[in-house]
């Protein structure tokens, strides 16, 4: 399975610093009003400095009372200012995820079909789950927060410098062993959340795909090998995430401990210089106290380095879904008609085995061409290269003379629609199901479309064409839904239908009737229909019969069944 790609560095870099220039005020005022609060809150221990040293030189009551009240002004002070930086830095969070979310689902949207069928609905939806959330979480609160600590940690420091230098200089004894083992745990925690955000997205892919096919388990007895290949996925998630513990398991004590190390050395060293004269003892007191305070946002700083660490890995992520190469490839071609051709045509899954080797074709507009074949001939594959979801190896499939997977995406859907046996109900109304494929349609085109697909169904639902579908709502039988498809695809009117086993899921009696009734809108449509029922493959204009990936004949039915080739025979043991 295709992974979607990662983002690096720079591209994470440049979307934070969009992200920071498009609220530039905002994040201004998160910063001056934090700035401001970290500066009062230099106020108090500076203050109880002086207090030690006004009783020490024998100042009344008075005197300590005046101090003790600008003390609680400071701490109010900067109680009010954090409350309202902190007010502000969530909105400016709330807003950048917000709008890193929207662009998430744009991009997601604008992903080549192909290139999700690949990469499977897991590392998509942990992408727009874990990953966003991880993303909004650090967005909010972890970037203002490490932020705001790192100059709460630089003012304090600072200050301690202002006292007395050399205070300041043993003041930054731990910092050395914090920075080294940071560093040490940031090289090896991006790989490491990342790892361990592909593993989580295979233990998602494993247990959706498994509750999906709950019923195809239970009735194969595959359950013993779905809880197998289940316990594997785990036994992978509990891999990466033991090993991302590790990695923090090393670096909080180190770093715990490192922090009792300046407080002790000013102490020392202040004892020394207060013995000399140089400071006083309100000084001394004042710079432990400052790095007693710097203990509190360095340690914010290394508790959320971790939650940083996940936000970084997921943004890469979350950002890897727009470094897919867009779908659009050659947008200045522009089909002079409505001719199918493939010249050439070669196909490989897997890049090592080709499933289609050199077809050639040519269909012309208005043409019904049923392909039929053995299971595994790769019908199904041609289906979806004829509609531009995968492009050959080698060879070319163009439409009026342009290459249909390098036609501009929306021009490709106008022209060339698919229709499989998969197909999606979406919760919302039935006029919201028809509308997807045509905004523009009145109540009228949707019912008519309803009519001629033969979902005569619609008119028993209680609220018409307002009835809400899907789960929790009315649900539709498997052949409601594929008619539901089919109108959808009247409504979008392309040029070429291409009906993959587009009536295989209803019953024959009803399949025959939808048949019928697409057969009277079609005309005029160039309809390539990968046939299963060789009825239908008989009322085509011309019908290829691919073997082994070889168109093996081509040929109208009777011309076919005269020759006595492989379509004779299939229609012989069909009919029989
Ligand atoms: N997604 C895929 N990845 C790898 N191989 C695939 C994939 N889809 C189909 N194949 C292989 O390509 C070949 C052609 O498959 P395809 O589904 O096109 O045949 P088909 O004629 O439509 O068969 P059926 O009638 O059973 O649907 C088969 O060997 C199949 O195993």
């Amino acid at each position: 399975m295709n992974r979607l790609p990662v983002a690096d560095r720079s591209a994470v870099r440049r979307t934070a610093a969009g992200l920071l220039v498009r609220d530039r005020r905002a994040a201004a005022v998160v910063l001056v009003l934090h700035g401001t609060a970290a500066i009062v809150g230099l106020g108090a221990p500076w203050l109880l400095g002086r207090i030690v040293d006004e009783v020490g030189a024998g100042a009344g009551v008075a005197a300590v009372d005046r101090l003790a009240l600008a003390i609680v002004g400071c701490v109010l002070a900067q109680l009010l200012l954090s409350r309202y930086a902190r007010y502000a830095a969530h909105r400016l969070g709330e807003r950048a995820v917000a709008r890193l979310r929207e662009e998430f689902v744009s991009r997601t949207l604008a992903l080549p079909v192909s290139v999700v069928e690949r990469a499977g609905v897991g590392d998509l939806s942990t992408r727009s789950s874990v990953d966003v959330a991880n993303v909004g979480a650090t967005v909010r609160d972890v970037v203002p927060t490490i932020a705001v600590a790192g100059a709460q940690v630089s003012l304090l420091f600072g200050a301690v410098f202002l006292l007395h230098p050399l205070l300041g200089l043993v003041a930054l004894v731990g910092i050395p062993s914090i920075y080294a083992v940071t560093r040490w745990y940031l090289r090896r925690g991006t790989p490491a959340y990342l790892a361990e955000g592909a593993a989580t997205a295979e233990l998602t892919d494993a247990l959706t795909t498994t509750a999906e096919g709950a019923r195809t388990v239970e009735a194969l007895r595959l359950a013993d090998d779905r809880i197998a290949y289940g316990r594997e996925r785990i036994h992978g998630a509990w891999v990466t995430r033991r090993a991302t513990l590790r990695l923090r398991s090393v670096f909080m004590p180190v770093v715990e401990t490192t922090y009792s190390l300046p407080i002790a050395a000013v102490l020392l060293l202040g004892g020394i210089l207060l013995s000399e004269g140089m400071v006083t003892l309100g000084e001394v007191v004042a710079a432990a106290l400052y790095l007693q305070q710097a203990i509190d946002p360095i340690d914010r700083i290394l508790q959320w380095t971790e939650q940083a660490q996940r936000g970084f890995a997921s943004l890469t992520r979350v950002l890897g879904v727009g470094q897919v190469p867009p779908e659009q490839l050659g947008r200045t071609c522009v089909p002079t008609d409505r001719r199918l051709v493939l010249r050439g045509v070669r196909f490989s899954y897997d890049g090592r085995r080709d499933v289609l080797h050199g077809l050639d074709l040519e269909v012309r507009p208005g043409e019904r061409l049923a392909i039929v074949g053995p299971s595994g001939a790769g019908k199904s594959t041609l289906a979806r290269l004829l509609a531009g979801i995968d492009a050959p190896r080698d060879g070319v499939v163009s439409i009026g003379g342009c290459p249909v997977s390098a036609l501009d995406p929306a021009e490709r859907r106008r022209r060339i629609a698919l229709v499989t046996q998969e197909h999606h109900v979406f919760i919302g109304s039935l006029r919201d199901n028809l509308a997807f494929a045509a905004p523009s349609a009145s109540d009228e085109d949707m019912l008519s479309a309803l009519d001629s697909v033969g979902a005569d169904w619609y008119a028993a639902l209680p609220a018409g064409l307002d009835t809400e579908l899907g789960d929790g709502a009315k649900r539709l039988d498997i052949a409601q839904a594929q008619q539901l498809a089919l109108a959808r695809l009247l409504l979008a009117d392309p040029d070429v239908m291409i009906l993959d086993e587009a009536t295989a899921a209803l019953d024959p009696t009803t399949a025959r009737r939808t048949e019928r009734a697409l057969a009277a809108v079609l005309v005029g449509r160039t309809v390539i229909a990968v046939a299963h029922r060789l009825n239908t493959a008989r009322d085509a204009d011309r019908i290829a019969v691919l073997v082994d990936g070889r168109i093996a004949e081509l040929g109208n039915h009777d011309d076919l069944v005269r020759a006595g080739g492989a379509y004779a025979a299939l229609w012989r043991s069909w009919h029989g």
